[in-house]
């Protein structure tokens, strides 16, 4: 192939080792010159599958930390991730879990054991009495990947510690709902007809038949305040009994309500309405002592209340005085603000109070069931499945994630590609992903793509280890603003995305040819044949597939000058896997995109950037 050279137009930037790892040269190679050749069509690739592990996702080698820690314990086989269960768990879900991990029962660990045993623990499984703190998930050092709740209140997690250190936390939403309906409706049965008290009375020898006159149900109005899963199963129950149901929930689906018959009222009204107040609420910041001095004071007198749902939603000293007062008759609590509740505890020496220790969840069926889901969320977690219980990260329904898969690796690599490119010591602060696409937005997530851009861009410069758990948080914590445009493009809605564009602004970049005639750093990407594919550079159209690595030339449009460069890379035995030429204006400029499977060395990157007719490169590491 001939080759000719022009002026050089940039000056020569400084090398630094090709054997160096991404993360410690986030300055990719660059240098300044160059040329021209002709362009070689890219042959079709046979589509190719992906089925995505959330190994690029959620984790990384999913019984690895970031740091590459492994189990410490040299008894554990190496290979199986160590799951510690802080909490009794059903047989079934115990068994599950023994197929795949190593498993550690340790039930009753103080706080500081709990921080002790978590550094050698890839996940953890607790109910409700394990606090999972921040200290839990410091104390794991990266190498905690999932927190399997079993059951559905995760109050005893703290959320905010676990998306920050990309811990995920999944839970089992469903497997409880009706053990705890059918609780509530126990206790509501229960205190209307004195069951605990005349039970401990007969049991002490008495026969008191006046004392423990009770109310009739029939007819009685309960509103059930959190009208989700348990709430509406209480709805139904309550139904049956013959009450007649209110509901307030600030979210909850008017359908949801209409389907049970169920009016759905503001909060004022249930709880001055009511005969019976049943709670079924999460406890969060917002619902944290809801039930006060000010909302007793708002409620019928003689009103009656059951708390199947958690302790901290009312605040238990008021309660002692709606009690005393008469405001409010009875009270059945499953919940306690702290529990066990102290011994000396008012509430617990109450007549009119009956109280179970938080046995909502306490049947066998809800157990067994609980611990299955668990057991498999978990699992599902560590084998790098997006699971349909987390909590703190989007739940991707498997379809979806096998759709989106290839776009997610083009994702990630655009942005470690965009990153490579920004030079000078400004530091990135603002991103735009655009998306273009023939889907409804409606019908089109990017919470995956948008997480995997991030990743790609900050993984390669910095030490954080980023997942869709914590990729917004840790963008955030780096003062990177990540903004998403979608456009809509006439094209087949059967592919979720036709095009991701990464766009880097207020930054100089090393490779002049990236930067837009916008000013900004831009590249955009295609799947092909199920393939993510660079087909823009600034505003060179090219057409390479993203795999190996690349380099990017700015060459004079003349002819030879892919094959200089391509005898330069044989020379020093790397193979070309694929090449591809843009240019805006016939012999004018243009690029060369250039895809490599070894990394070239100083000396024939060298060579490169003193061919005359190459005004400018850039070796890219994918
Ligand atoms: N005692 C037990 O053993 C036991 C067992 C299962 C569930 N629970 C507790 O019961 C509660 C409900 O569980 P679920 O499975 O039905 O959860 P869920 O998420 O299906 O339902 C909770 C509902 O509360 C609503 N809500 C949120 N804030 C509210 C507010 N300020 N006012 C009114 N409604 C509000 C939500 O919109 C949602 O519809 C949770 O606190 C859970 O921890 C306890
Ligand atoms: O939120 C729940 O699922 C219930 O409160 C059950 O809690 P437990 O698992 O501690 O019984």
């Amino acid at each position: 192939m001939a080759f000719s050279s022009t002026k050089s137009l940039l000056t020569p930037s400084s090398f630094t080792s090709s054997s160096s790892s991404l993360r410690s040269s986030s300055s990719p190679f660059l240098h300044t010159k160059t040329i021209t050749s002709s362009s070689k069509p890219i042959s079709p690739k046979p589509f190719i599958s992906h089925s995505l592990s959330i190994n690029n996702v959620i984790t990384k080698p999913i019984f690895e930390s970031p740091s590459g820690q492994k189990a410490k314990n040299p008894n554990l086989q190496e290979s199986k991730p160590t799951i510690l269960v802080s909490e009794k768990l059903g047989d079934a879900g115990l068994q599950l879990l023994r197929s795949f991990g190593n498993i550690e029962c340790c039930y009753d660990l103080s706080k500081e054991d709990l921080c002790k045993k978590i550094e050698t623990c890839d996940a953890l499984i607790v109910r409700s009495g394990t606090k999972v703190s921040r200290e839990v998930f410091e104390a794991a050092k990266g190498r905690l990947k999932v927190v399997g709740r079993a059951g559905v209140g995760i109050d005893n997690v703290d959320l905010g510690a676990a998306t920050e250190f990309g811990c995920l936390v999944v839970n089992a939403p469903t497997a409880n709902t009706i053990a705890a309906a059918e609780h509530a409706i126990a206790l509501l049965t229960a205190m209307a007809r004195n069951v605990a008290q005349a039970d401990a009375s007969m049991k002490a020898g008495q026969w008191k038949r006046n004392k423990y006159i009770g109310v009739s149900l029939v007819g009685k109005t309960v509103a059930v305040m959190g009208f989700g899963k348990v709430g509406s199963e209480v709805a139904r129950r309550a139904k049956g009994l013959g009450m007649h149901v209110i509901a307030h929930d600030p979210y909850a689906p008017v359908d949801r309500a209409r389907a049970l018959a169920v009016d759905l009222v503001s909060f004022e009204q249930a709880i001055s309405t009511a005969d019976f107040i049943s709670l079924h609420m999460p406890l969060t910041p917002t619902t944290l002592n809801l039930f006060n001095d000010d909302t007793f004071a708002k409620m019928k007198t003689g009103v009656r209340i059951i708390n199947v749902a958690r302790g901290g939603v009312i605040d238990e000293d008021a309660l002692l005085r709606a009690l005393d007062s008469g405001k409010v008759a009875q009270a059945a609590l499953d919940v306690f603000a702290q529990e066990p509740p102290p011994k000396e505890s008012k509430l617990l020496q109450q007549e009119n109070v009956i109280v179970t220790p938080h046995l909502g969840a306490s049947t066998k069926e809800a157990q067994e069931g609980v611990a299955i889901e668990i057991a498999e969320a978990v699992k599902g977690a560590l084998q790098g499945e997006l699971s349909a219980t987390a909590v703190n990260a989007p739940m991707v329904p498997q379809a979806v994630l096998s759709e989106l898969a290839p776009y997610v690796l083009l994702a990630e690599k655009l942005g470690r590609l965009a990153v490579q490119l920004v030079g000078g010591g400004k530091g990135i602060k603002s991103v735009k992903v655009v998306y273009e696409s023939a889907r409804d937005p409606d019908d089109f997530d990017t919470r995956l793509l948008r997480a995997m851009v991030t990743k790609g861009i900050i993984e390669p410069i910095s030490n954080s280890f980023i997942n869709l758990v914590n990729a917004d948080i840790i963008a955030k914590q780096k003062g990177l603003r990540i903004r998403e445009e979608r456009v809509y493009v006439d094209t087949s809605p059967d592919f979720p995305v036709h095009s991701i564009q990464v766009q880097i602004f207020n930054v100089d970049s090393k490779f002049a040819s990236a930067v837009s005639e916008d000013g900004h750093i831009t590249i955009e990407g295609r799947v092909k044949y199920g393939i993510p594919h660079l087909t823009q550079v600034g505003p060179y159209a090219v057409d390479v597939s993203l795999e190996g690595n690349l380099i990017l030339c700015r060459q004079v449009d003349q002819p030879g000058m892919i094959g200089q460069v391509g005898n330069i890379l044989g020379d020093h035995n790397v193979n070309v896997s694929f090449m591809s030429v843009g240019r805006t204006v016939r012999r004018n400029q243009a690029i060369m995109a250039i895809g490599v499977d070894e990394v070239p060395n100083v000396e024939a990157l060298k060579k490169i950037g003193d061919v005359s007719a190459i005004e400018e490169f850039v070796f890219l590491k994918l």
